[in-house]
Parts: structure tokens; C-alpha cells; sequence
């Protein structure tokens, strides 16, 4: 049986009637492909993706892995229509924190019509796309003090200025996000963000790739980071972890370096480490 989403931050959502993705209990994420050519694109680049064998092994793994398009019952009642069968990225994780970040100072790319041009360039300016390179595009954290997530409204995340997204980047990693008077205690961020196997290490991983692959540009495409929250079993490891999603926009790199995302992600990168050195200076100096 296929429900919608639980932990789904961004994108188009199945509610309401309208066209989104599904998810079964084996750990499968549906993806309707949208009717126009960002489908197509999408299911294009998975499956070029998955048989290019200059795709080092260890990079393979910062994407979900991909199971075909398939045939599956739409959320909108339309009938059977056609989806991409993706990893469910959040699958196995009880309450997990999820962040939805998209890269790139820009959204939009060459030979798009002027409309889509003009729509993309419109939120590039009025969110941080173009002043940091990335946005934040949709959030939940799991708030240990009051037991519950906090899920910040579209309208609310989409109006972040530079202030607002590292706010938003601390309080992924805190214990107390729905406080909103309190600053954030970033409990977690040496665990989460910093740490062998944090997230962190995971973008400097992914930043050495997008140093030299020339393959693909990653137009509009997002990172989701995802980390657990459950502590019911004494000593749970946070996993925490980096995943792109979203290549409805991506287009051949034609032997050219993907400096869009490439700079955004370095961008990005900034941020974390910044809040991961000011947690290490803040236990160290006993506040
Ligand atoms: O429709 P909206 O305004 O929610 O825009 C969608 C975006 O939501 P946002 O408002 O930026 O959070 C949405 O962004 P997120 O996935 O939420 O980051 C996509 O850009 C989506 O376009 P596409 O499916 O990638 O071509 C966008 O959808 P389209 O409007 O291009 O269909
Ligand atoms: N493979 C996946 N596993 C789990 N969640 C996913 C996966 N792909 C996307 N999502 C969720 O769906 C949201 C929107 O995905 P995205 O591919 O950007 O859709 P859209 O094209 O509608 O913008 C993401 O922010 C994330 O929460």
C-alpha cells in the first residue's frame, strides 16, 4: 500500500487532490514524472547516471539509488501513471531531522524559456540563492524538548535572508528549535555536522568530485540532509547523511566544470564548518 510521504520538506506534495510522490514500506520513494519535459530530463538522467562508469563509487552513493520508471496508482486519483522508483532516502530512520538546500546563485539556465527565466530569477533575488549560492527550501527538526517536530511554514523558510538561513542551519542541529526566543543550542552539531562520518565530511567528499566532473550541471537540484533523533536504543548512532535529489534541470556538462553548484556547495560548506568550529571554541570554553 502506498502512502504519502511522512518526512517529504520541499517539491510538490501530494495533498489536496494534487500529483506527488508516494513511498511503500520497502523503502521505495515515488516520484510521478511531471507531464512535461522535467520528467523525461529526470528519468534521462537517472539512467544515464546509473550506467556511466566514470561515475566514481564512493560519489554513487550520494545519490539515491535508482530501481526504473514504474507504473503506479497517481496520489491524484488520475489513474496509473508513471513514476521514478528511487531509495527512499528517510526509510529506516524513526524520527528524523530533514533539510532540503538548494544549490547553485542561480536557478535558472541557458536557452530556458523567458517565463521560467523570469519566474527563477525572481525567486533567485528574493530568497539567498543569489547572495550565498544556495536556499534553503524546506526544513523539519525533531525538538527533544518538546518531544515533537517543528516545521517551519513554506511562506516563512522561502523568506530566509543570510540571518535566517544560518539560523535555520543551527536550529537543524539543536535540541530546542521550536524555542524561539532561546538561541539554538546546536546539541548536535559536532555529532552531525562534524565528526569522521558527518555531514560535513560527506560535503568535503562531494566538493573534491565537483572540483574536476565535468559530466553533468546540476541545475535547481537540492541536497537533503538527514540525521535521527530516536534514542531508544542507548547509544543510537545519529547517521547522518548527504543525498542530492532533484535532476529534473540537469543538463549535459559537455566537459565543462558545474561552477553553479560547485560554488554554491563550497558556499555551504562555509556555513556548516563555521557552526561546527563555533561548537567545538563553545565546549571547549565550558559555555
Ligand atoms: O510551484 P512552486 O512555487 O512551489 O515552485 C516549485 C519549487 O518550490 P519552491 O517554491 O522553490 O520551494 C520547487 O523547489 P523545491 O523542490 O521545493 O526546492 C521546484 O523548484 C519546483 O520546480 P521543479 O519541479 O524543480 O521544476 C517548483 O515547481 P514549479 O512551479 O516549477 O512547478
Ligand atoms: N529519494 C528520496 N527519498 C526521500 N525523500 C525524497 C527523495 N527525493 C525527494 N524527496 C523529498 O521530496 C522533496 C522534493 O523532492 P524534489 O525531487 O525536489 O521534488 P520536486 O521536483 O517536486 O521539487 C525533497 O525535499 C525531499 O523531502
Amino acid at each position: 500500500m502506498l502512502k504519502v510521504p511522512e518526512h517529504q520538506v520541499a517539491g510538490h506534495i501530494a495533498k489536496d487532490g494534487k500529483l506527488g510522490p508516494l513511498v511503500d514500506d520497502q523503502g521505495i520513494f515515488y516520484k510521478p514524472l511531471q507531464g512535461d519535459a522535467r520528467g523525461e530530463n529526470e528519468a534521462k538522467f537517472y539512467e544515464s547516471f546509473s550506467s556511466n562508469k566514470n561515475v566514481p563509487d564512493n560519489i554513487r552513493g550520494y545519490f539515491p539509488a535508482y530501481h526504473g520508471v514504474q507504473l503506479v496508482e497517481a496520489s491524484d486519483g488520475s489513474g496509473q501513471l508513471p513514476h521514478l522508483a528511487l531509495e527512499d532516502v528517510v526509510s529506516g530512520y524513526v524520527k528524523p531531522s530533514v533539510m532540503d538546500v538548494k544549490i547553485g546563485s542561480r536557478t535558472w539556465y541557458p536557452d530556458v524559456s523567458e517565463e521560467y527565466f523570469n519566474k527563477c530569477i525572481k525567486k533567485d533575488r528574493e530568497t539567498t540563492t543569489v547572495s550565498l549560492g544556495f536556499r534553503v527550501s524546506g526544513l523539519k527538526v525533531f525538538d527533544h524538548e518538546e518531544s515533537g517536530f517543528w516545521r517551519p511554514d513554506k511562506r516563512v523558510v522561502l523568506a530566509y535572508k543570510v540571518d535566517g538561513a544560518r539560523t535555520a542551519l543551527r536550529k537543524f542541529v539543536s535540541s530546542n528549535p521550536l524555542a524561539d526566543s532561546v538561541v539554538p543550542d546546536c546539541a548536535f552539531a559536532s555529532e552531525v555536522y562534524g565528526g569522521s562520518n558527518g555531514i560535513l565530511t560527506q560535503l568535503l567528499e562531494l566538493k573534491a568530485w565537483f572540483e574536476t566532473q565535468t559530466l553533468y550541471h546540476f541545475n535547481s537540484c537540492s541536497i537533503l540532509m538527514v540525521y535521527e533523533n530516536d534514542e531508544s536504543v542507548d547509544d543510537a548512532p545519529r547517521r547522518a547523511r548527504v543525498k542530492l535529489v532533484d535532476f529534473a534541470h540537469v543538463l549535459d556538462g559537455n566537459g565543462v566544470i558545474d561552477h553553479n553548484f560547485f560554488g554554491g556547495l563550497c558556499s555551504f560548506i562555509k556555513f556548516i564548518k563555521d557552526i561546527v568550529e563555533s561548537s567545538e571554541n563553545c565546549c571547549e570554553n565550558g559555555h
